[in-house]
Formats: structure tokens, sequence, C-alpha cells
């Protein structure tokens, strides 16, 4: 841990601002509104939703026909605010966030569903707290025990009812996370692809991947 000239530095404590553990059982997540979303790759269909449980609001973008019946091209990207608006380089979200959503747009049909699971389920502010703890020498899975939290806090329920009201049944998934696959899988959902969406690293998000690779079963 690197200390301050007063060596007052603390080392983090998991913030509880709102709680992490996402809530187990079926998932309610009620339909509120849509609307167009132009963007440099498309115009999307933009659908938000409200999880009552957490107070997240999660958002569905659609592309073309989804509702056909047909497997159509998915992501379920977790949200990361630094990677998906700051252009931050210690891990692959923001590119991953571009090249699904280019790869949506080429084909003329797909859905990004927008998951609220900032920092793998621990928030914002806790994931601040890792990622100090990485600058002193930890990687991301001991990064999160250290503060008291599981590898990986993300469970996928809320993508069913998402996907429900999209009339979604069957999808290619872009991913290179297994667990996604199979939480869909449970959740009835059919995947009939697996896409790898590998990015190019770069020297501040290697051992990030690295470790996804080996302690959280990523395929790369
Ligand atoms: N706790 C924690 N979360 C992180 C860290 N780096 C990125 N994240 C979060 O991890 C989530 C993305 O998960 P990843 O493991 O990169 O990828 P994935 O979603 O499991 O798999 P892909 O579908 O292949 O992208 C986002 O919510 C990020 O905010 C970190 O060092 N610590
Ligand atoms: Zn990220």
């Amino acid at each position: 841990m690197p200390s301050n000239k007063n060596n007052t530095e603390l080392v983090p404590t998991a913030h509880s601002a709102f709680t992490v553990t996402a809530p187990t059982g079926p998932a309610k997540v009620e339909y509120i509104s849509s609307c167009e979303l132009p963007t440099t790759f498309a115009t999307f269909q933009l659908h938000a939703f409200f999880e009552a449980a957490t107070g997240k609001e999660h958002l569905a973008l659609t592309l073309g026909d989804v509702a056909d019946g047909q497997p159509v091209l998915a992501r379920l990207h977790s949200e990361c605010l630094t990677g998906d608006a700051l252009f931050s380089q210690r891990c692959d979200c923001g590119a991953q966030l571009e090249t699904a959503m280019q790869k949506i747009a080429k084909e003329g049909r797909g859905v990004l569903l927008y998951l609220r699971q900032e920092g793998r389920g621990i928030g914002l502010l806790n994931k601040i707290h890792a990622y100090r703890l990485q600058d002193a020498g930890a990687d991301t899975v001991e990064a999160n025990q250290a503060l008291g939290f599981a590898p990986d806090q993300r469970n996928y329920r809320i993508c069913l009812p998402m996907l429900q009201h999209l009339k979604i049944s069957s999808v290619k998934l872009m991913s290179n996370n297994p667990r996604k696959a199979a939480a869909l899988t449970d959740l009835g959902i059919k995947v009939t692809e697996h896409i790898p969406l590998i990015i190019k690293k770069n020297p501040h998000n290697e051992r990030y991947l690295l470790t996804k690779a080996s302690k959280l079963g990523h395929k790369f």
C-alpha cells in the first residue's frame, strides 16, 4: 500500500452505501419506457427497466427485429464507469462495449443488455478501493477478497425479465466469460453460439486479463 507523508493512510475497507449482494430468486424488473438512441454505430432502440430490490436502472439496446424467434446476437455488458465512460485502460470493458455495438450494427440486428453491476457487483466505490489494492500489488481477485467480497458478486437473473420483455429466447452470446452462458442456459435462454470478444491487451490491463483467465475462468 503506498503511504502518504503523515503515514495516516488506511487500508481500504468495503463501502456499504448499498447492498452489494445480488438478490436471489426470480428477479423483479419493471419495464419503464423506450426511445430511439442514435449512436455512431447505428440508431438503436433504448429500453429502460427498473429493479426495485436494488433501486438499479438497467438498459437494453436493440437493433432490428429481435422478436422474430431467431437467435439474436447478444451482449450482457456489466457496467464499468471507468472503462465505458472514462476511457480507462485498466480493463477491456470500454473496447468490448464498442466492439459489441459495432458487431450488432454490422449484423443489423441484436441486443445489448447494459447491466448495472459495476465492479463485478461490488459498486463503484468499492471498485476504486479494489484498484487501490491492485496498485499496491494485489490482483483483481485478491483485492475483492481483501475487501470481504467474493471474486465475482454478480448473478444474471435480471436478464430473464428483460429478455422476456423483448421476446428474446435464444442468443448468440458475445463474451469470454463461460459463467454468462451457463447462467442464461439455467434461466431457460438458449445459447446457440459463443462468440469471443477479445480485445488487444495493453501494459495496463495485461495482468488483469491474465488473472481473469487463470482465476475467473475467462477464455481468451
Ligand atoms: N471488483 C472489480 N471489478 C472490476 C475490476 N476491473 C473491472 N471490473 C468490473 O468487471 C466487470 C466486467 O467484468 P469482466 O470480468 O471484465 O468481464 P465479464 O463481464 O465477466 O466477461 P466478458 O463478457 O468477457 O466481458 C465490470 O462491472 C467492471 O466494472 C476490478 O479490478 N475489480
Ligand atoms: Zn472495466
